[in-house]
């Protein structure tokens, strides 16, 4: 652990699973604690080649296209994962995210520590909050953005004048704005792809009081210092996302997406376009049509690389449950239906295998047919 965040431990006992390698420092050697040399025998998935494969075409969809609609499905079915362009959000603000970011992650370690994210906590500073799951430490920071702003800034840049966090949360609020516009586009048209009908305001299942809430967002910006053996680091380890999506914005190369008999295949960084992941929220709701791409990021030796990722889920305590349109006598419900809330608590115990815990095993007819 780094020195600074010693003295802060000292003082402020913290699970280590919260603390990134202090980067400022950083030799030439990855030390042992950051080094992935066994097999992790997650998600099922064949570690015996390392290869990245970069000759096979993802989805790239224009959201202009008059045929978007189907294309979108199509690549919701068999990939999981898609890249937008004609997304609507101005390239001016992502560039502005991006700057905003550099800005933060250039901070001192010190004055980071600063906003560091408190244990139970989901805002802050510190490693991916998937980091607990791993044996190894990832190539990686981050800061983790849950309602406002203003508090984390402030920490951050706390006795300069306003116009140092000011700025830091414009761009945030603007950026989440935008991305929370382009969710809701891109939520309507995944469902119209399955013959959902979005008017209907019951679609995502129903809260315990039936009322219409808010759907929750989350941003997360990821930082990958340049890494001195990046074939012996990782900069975040593979896993799902859980809620119904998330948008990437990624400023280099370095995010791999898996696809089971193809293997590992990577998503290029294409200018003006953002990467969709279907989460697990969606692969409930979608009863298994769509699933929850497995993801990860890797490191490199000569580019500082960053990730802007934003979190379309529901909220919170509000009840998912497969379509009811997308369960028929052929098709009997394959999970049961879940809270964002229990389905976090669930992974945090069978991190890589956390749907399957929802499977359910449901009485057919004699016909083999489902009755509902
Ligand atoms: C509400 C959530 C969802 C979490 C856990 C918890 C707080 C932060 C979220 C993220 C944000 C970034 C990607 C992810 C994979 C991560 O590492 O932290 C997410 C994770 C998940 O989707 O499970
Ligand atoms: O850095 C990236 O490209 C991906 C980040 C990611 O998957 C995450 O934060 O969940
Ligand atoms: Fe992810």
């Amino acid at each position: 652990m780094n020195p600074v965040s010693e003295t802060y431990v000292s003082n402020h006992p913290q699970p280590n699973h919260i603390f990134p390698l202090d980067f400022e420092s950083v030799q030439d050697v990855v030390p042992d604690s950051h080094t992935w040399n066994s097999p992790l025998n997650m998600f099922n998935i064949d570690e015996s080649s390392k290869h990245v494969i970069r000759s096979v075409a993802l989805p790239v969809i224009d959201l202009d296209d008059p045929n978007a609609l189907e294309l979108l499905g199509d690549a919701c079915q068999t990939w999981g994962v898609f890249q937008v362009m004609n997304h609507g959000v101005p390239l001016n603000l992502i560039k502005n995210i991006e700057s905003e970011s550099r800005r933060l992650f250039s901070l001192p370690t010190e004055q980071k520590l600063k906003a560091v994210r408190l244990p139970g906590e989901v805002s802050g500073y510190g490693l991916a909050h998937i980091s607990k799951f791993f044996p190894k430490k990832m190539w990686s920071e981050s800061f983790c953005i849950l309602g406002s702003p203003v508090e984390q800034a402030r920490k951050l840049w706390p006795d300069q004048d306003e116009a140092d966090y000011s700025k830091f949360c414009e761009v945030i609020e603007e950026y989440r704005n935008e991305m929370k516009k382009l969710s809701e586009r891109l939520m309507c048209l995944m469902l119209s792809s399955l013959g959902i009908n979005t008017e209907d305001p019951n679609w995502t299942g129903s809260s315990s009081t039936g009322e219409q809430k808010d759907t929750l967002s989350l941003l997360q910006l990821n930082s990958y210092p340049v890494c001195p053996d990046p074939n012996r680091a990782m900069g975040l380890g593979p896993h799902t996302d859980s809620p119904f999506f998330t948008v990437v914005h990624q400023t280099g190369p370095g995010l791999h997406v898996h696809r089971n008999q193809v293997g590992w295949v990577e998503v290029p960084p294409l200018q003006n376009a953002l990467t969709i992941h279907i989460g697990d929220l969606f692969t409930v709701l979608s009863n298994g049509r769509f699933m929850s791409c497995v993801h990860r990021a890797a490191v490199n030796q000569t580019r500082h690389r960053l990730s802007v990722v934003y979190l379309h889920g529901p909220p919170m305590d509000v009840k998912v449950s497969p379509l009811m349109k997308l369960v028929d006598p052929d098709h009997p419900p394959l999970y049961r239906s879940v809270t964002w809330k229990e389905f976090l608590d669930i992974k945090a115990k069978n991190f890589d295998k956390a749907l399957d815990q929802l499977i359910q095993t449901v009485e057919l007819g004699e016909d083999g047919k489902y009755i509902a």
